[in-house]
């Protein structure tokens, strides 16, 4: 089922244009990623997701309503990349005095997300004494306290060490499977997206391309075997004979290849003159750099 729609978004600010004409789809139930660089126009597609800016053009619609409606507020939890929580305040009433704000909170259900991302050991300690893992989840609760159908999150591991990203990676996980929470987050981390369900390539404004990382990488990146041969003419003439294209890199000659199983065939039908071999397959980082000319591992 469709939870998020948005068609033609496009975002003016000073004559510029930030986002250029964008549609996003999202099922229920997926966790969606947004992939660009910085100032690719992830925070600004956001808020327009989440009804804090209005499109210059083009409209949005969760669960079937537009963000002017009154209810749509209660559709959505927003993390943004920098928290809003009250320093000065305990966690427990950061996330009560947020969670009062709501007619008819489930208190178990509270009480259940605290337990899940292990926040009962600091509940009454401030908010600005907790580190930067800690923080987050405690935005992610208070951002769930409602219980809505779409979590935003805005950036949820940067600035994070990595073993804490991948611990908030997990939270992020479980909560999809166990409140079956449609979640869409921007990131410009590529473990993130090999994570998710889909994922929308954004840069300048532009969506490049939208699909799930395995279609992605069949489309934008290639699989790689390096060969070095013991005889390089009797390798060539292997190559030539079977239409394999091929260059040479440092000594190794780099063949494209569709997929595993070819790789097998060429590497046994080659196996005598085969000296050693590495096969890798496609990365995040491929698809990246074909789609947008830079690589997002120098983003960081
Ligand atoms: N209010 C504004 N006025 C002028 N330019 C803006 C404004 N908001 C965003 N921009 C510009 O729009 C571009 C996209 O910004 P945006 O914050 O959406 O990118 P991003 O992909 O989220 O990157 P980051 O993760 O660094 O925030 C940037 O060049 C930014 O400087």
């Amino acid at each position: 089922m469709r939870i998020l729609e948005a068609k033609n978004l496009t975002k003016i600010i000073a004559g510029k244009t930030i986002v250029n004409n964008i549609n996003i789809e999202i099922n229920s139930g997926r966790l969606v990623a947004l992939l660009g660089v910085n100032g690719a126009g992830k925070s600004t597609t956001i808020k327009m997701l989440t009804g804090i800016n209005s499109p210059t053009s083009g409209d949005v619609e969760i669960d079937g309503i537009k963000p002017i409606n009154k209810s749509f507020s209660h559709k959505i939890g927003v993390v943004f990349q920098n928290s809003i929580l009250d320093a000065d305040l305990t966690v427990k009433n950061n996330l009560w005095t947020r969670a009062k704000m709501y007619k008819n909170i489930d208190k178990n259900y509270v009480n259940s997300l605290i337990e899940e991302l292990g926040l009962q050991g600091i509940l009454n300690q401030k908010y600005k004494t907790l580190s930067g893992g800690q923080r987050r989840k405690v935005d992610i609760v208070r951002a769930l306290v409602h219980k809505p159908k779409v979590l935003f999150l805005d950036e949820p591991s940067t600035g994070l060490d990595i073993q804490t990203r991948s611990k908030i990676w997990q939270f992020i996980n479980n909560l999809k499977i166990k409140y079956q929470l449609t979640i869409l987050l921007t990131t410009h981390y590529l473990e993130e997206t090999e994570q998710s369900d889909y994922v929308y390539v954004i840069s300048n404004g532009k969506i490049l391309a939208a699909d799930n990382v395995s279609n992605l990488k069949a489309k934008y990146a290639e699989n790689t075997l390096k060969v070095r041969f013991k005889d390089n003419s009797k390798g060539i003439q292997f190559l030539n004979e079977n239409a394999i294209a091929y260059r040479l890199v440092h000594n190794k000659y780099l063949l494209s290849i569709p997929d595993d199983v070819s790789a097998i065939r060429i590497i046994s039908a080659m196996q005598s003159n085969v000296f050693d071999f590495e096969y890798q397959h496609g990365t995040m980082n491929d698809v990246f750099l074909n789609l947008t000319g830079s690589r997002l591992d120098e983003n960081d």
